[in-house]
């Protein structure tokens, strides 16, 4: 399984295209749609959201509910390209700098400078439009794909908030799938508890009222992974370390761990390692999870528990910060119109669904998947052969 998307965050459209899925697999566009909803919320997030409301229309590869076995393609339209027509439509536009709305101030943090030295874009709304996150909604389209796939496998994913601007999340360790499912969907920052949410939300509220921004952790739970998924025999092959890539791929991602991650570096073997059983019930498991779901590249059939740290958002309303008008040269300090003051939120659905892609692509890539009830046949077998081994 593959994707690719296209598009501009101003442009018409956002397109995902998904290659790989089985045929005859029940799919829905209310279930893609009700994720790209999520995406959207969360609180924190600027104007550009109240102007969006991101439905998927699926143009190919889906028929009468069914998956055909052929590319699925799927369109989420921009709202805001009626503002935008004249920039960002494909007919010839005047030179004149005002009427081009010309960006020729890079902002710190943001991948415009770079995207203009490597392309020779001297408007750098020309790496602005794609570097934007506003791409991660073609991504969440491509991930609740994923995620149908999944759930049909007995395979759950959910993501949620474990930190905004040092304010930490109650633990949930003791929460089901379900409850973690209803905080990601009900919290207006994803956490559990209510006083946690209030300061959550007063910090961002007070960092929006200053300008600035603010950053976060993003924590992703996923139950029903059999063990043995991915391989230790090639490193692109390691399937915690293709999640680790993808989930550093979201805009304004810079760290991920798994399980108790970069604490392990502070403890003694003894205090890291998760001791193994086997029940009836259950085949092999282990005592404890703190490795987070991975030993070897490959799942342990144990929950897979991976972090993700965001930095905060790098366009800044009122605390700009210096840079340099590629056009005369001169020092600026950039103030702007619009923006995210934190997304954090939004970005802990964004990774769930980065995640579930990954491990939808590595479950296709393990068992036959031409026809959706094979793959499901051949996972329900390899489920008792691994209990029993
Ligand atoms: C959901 C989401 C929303 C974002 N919103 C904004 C925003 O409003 N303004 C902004 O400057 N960056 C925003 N970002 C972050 C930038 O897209 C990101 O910092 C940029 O693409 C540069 O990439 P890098 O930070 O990974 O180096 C957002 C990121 C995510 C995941
Ligand atoms: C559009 C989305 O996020 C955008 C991501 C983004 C950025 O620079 O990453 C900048 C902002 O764009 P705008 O200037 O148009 O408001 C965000 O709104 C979205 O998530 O749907």
């Amino acid at each position: 399984m593959r994707y690719l998307t296209a598009g501009e965050s101003h442009g018409k459209q956002l397109t995902t295209i998904i290659e790989g899925l089985p045929a005859q697999m029940p799919i829905t566009k209310e279930v893609i749609n009700e994720s790209l909803l999520r995406r959207q919320g969360g609180h924190g997030r600027g104007k550009r959201q109240q102007i969006e409301k991101d439905l998927v229309n699926i143009t190919g590869g889906v028929r009468h509910g069914y998956t055909l076995g052929s590319p699925i393609s799927l369109v989420i339209s921009n709202d805001d390209f009626k503002h935008w027509t004249n920039i960002m439509g494909e007919d010839p536009i005047s030179d004149d700098v005002e009427v081009r709305r010309i960006v020729s101030k890079p902002r710190p943090g943001h991948a415009d400078l770079n995207g203009a030295l490597k392309y020779g874009h001297r408007d750098m709304r020309n790496v602005l439009e794609r570097s934007s996150a506003r791409e991660t909604a073609a991504r969440v389209a491509a991930g609740a794909v994923a995620k149908t796939l999944l759930k049909q496998l007995g395979i759950e994913v959910v993501g949620y908030v474990k930190e905004i601007a040092g304010i930490r999340a109650k633990d949930m360790d003791s929460l089901s799938i379900e409850e973690r499912k209803s905080i990601s969907s009900e919290s207006p920052v994803m956490v559990l508890d209510k006083d946690v949410e209030k300061e959550m939300m007063d910090k961002i509220d007070e960092t929006k009222k200053i300008g600035d921004s603010i950053g976060g952790i993003c924590e992703v739970y996923v139950e029903g992974m059999p063990a043995g998924i991915g391989s230790y025999v090639h490193y692109d092959r390691k399937l915690d370390a293709r999640i680790a890539g993808s989930v550093m791929s979201i805009n304004a991602f810079k760290g991920v761990e798994f399980g108790i991650g970069f604490e392990a570096a502070r403890k003694n073997g003894s205090e890291v390692h998760d001791e193994i059983a086997w029940s009836e019930d259950k085949g092999y498991y282990r005592t404890t999870n703190r490795l987070g779901g991975f030993e070897g590249g490959m799942t342990s059939g144990m929950p897979i528990v991976v972090r993700g740290v965001m930095k905060p958002i790098p366009t800044l309303m009122l605390k700009p910060l210096q840079s340099v008008d590629i056009e005369t040269k001169e020092p600026f300090k950039a103030t702007v119109e619009r923006s995210d003051a934190c997304a954090v939120p939004a970005a802990s659905v964004v990774m769930e669904h980065i995640v579930a892609f990954e491990l939808a692509k590595a479950i296709t890539e393990q068992f036959p998947n031409d026809q959706f009830s094979k793959l499901k046949k051949a996972i329900d077998e390899y489920r008792e052969e691994i209990r029993c081994f």
